[in-house]
């Protein structure tokens, strides 16, 4: 996609959006085997952990500082959590013409996904509120995942409001020049495709979240799933959707930079 203009259209992106629902939804379910696990969220400077902040802070910035060696923040699709602790790429950058304009790179979110994530969404999603010390660096590694599908999703909004903006450039540019963030708003909100979105991934969550057997009997028994689909609903509707259309009002504020 980075740098793919010809394939550029909002169906190619509208269904890079629908594969990574299943990502999130898996994910998500990965996550929420585990309980919620608050130790590793807490500082450790209390422990005898030779660390400074929490041991799931410590995995997150070791893993993407390996990751940016190996060059996955040179792709527009990633968003890096800590942007300032990152180490070069032993990758070139790719000599392709990039999709998005260059202010793309100051749109990041990812502090405030972070946050929603610990504060709202591990205590709604993860109903078993106790610590599974064996486990600390799987439930970690686990965060990580989602939080990477999460961001990308939610970042990809630049890849929206880029082939918005291409596809209707007379409407965006006065309201760019007058920064009308609540024109801008209105003209990218499409309210029906919202409302698929919504019912899609409860589908999903339905269908992925139940357990599969081959005894004809177990089928009578009362259906267990593995995640709320209800939840999956409202977790689109109130935080992945508003945060995918902050990313897009905020590049376009910048498209004209
Ligand atoms: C992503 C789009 O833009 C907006 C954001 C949506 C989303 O985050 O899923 C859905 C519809 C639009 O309101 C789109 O039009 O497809």
């Amino acid at each position: 996609m980075a740098s793919d203009n010809n394939k550029l259209s909002l169906d190619s992106i509208r269904d890079s959006l629908i594969r990574q629902e299943d990502t999130i939804i898996f994910n998500l379910i990965e996550r929420i085997k585990y309980p919620i696990t608050p130790t590793l969220y807490k500082e450790a400077s209390s422990s005898s952990w030779n660390i400074s902040g929490s041991l799931f802070h410590y995995l997150f910035q070791e893993t993407e500082a390996l990751h940016s060696k190996v060059g996955r923040y040179l792709s527009a699709e990633e968003n890096p959590f800590f942007p300032d602790k990152l180490p070069a790429s032993i990758i070139p950058p790719s000599k392709c013409t990039p999709v998005l304009h260059p202010a793309a790179e100051c749109v990041n979110v990812n502090e405030k996904i972070l946050d929603v994530y610990k504060k709202q969404l591990l205590p709604l999603f993860c109903t078993d509120q106790a610590d599974d010390e064996e486990n600390f660096a799987t439930t970690a590694s686990c965060d990580i995942q989602l939080l990477q599908a999460l961001s990308r999703r939610i970042h990809y909004g630049k890849f929206v409001a880029e082939v918005k903006f291409r596809d209707c450039t007379d409407q965006y540019k006065p309201l760019i020049l007058a920064k009308d963030r609540d024109a801008l708003m209105k003209l990218l909100t499409f309210e029906a495709v919202e409302e698929v979105v919504k019912k899609r991934v409860a589908k999903k969550a339905f269908v992925f979240g139940q357990q599969v057997t081959l005894n004809i009997d177990d089928n009578t028994k009362e259906a267990k799933y593995k995640v709320d689909p209800s939840l999956v609903s409202r977790l689109y509707d109130e935080w992945i959707m508003p945060l995918t259309k902050l990313v897009e009002v905020e590049y376009l504020l910048r498209r004209l930079d």
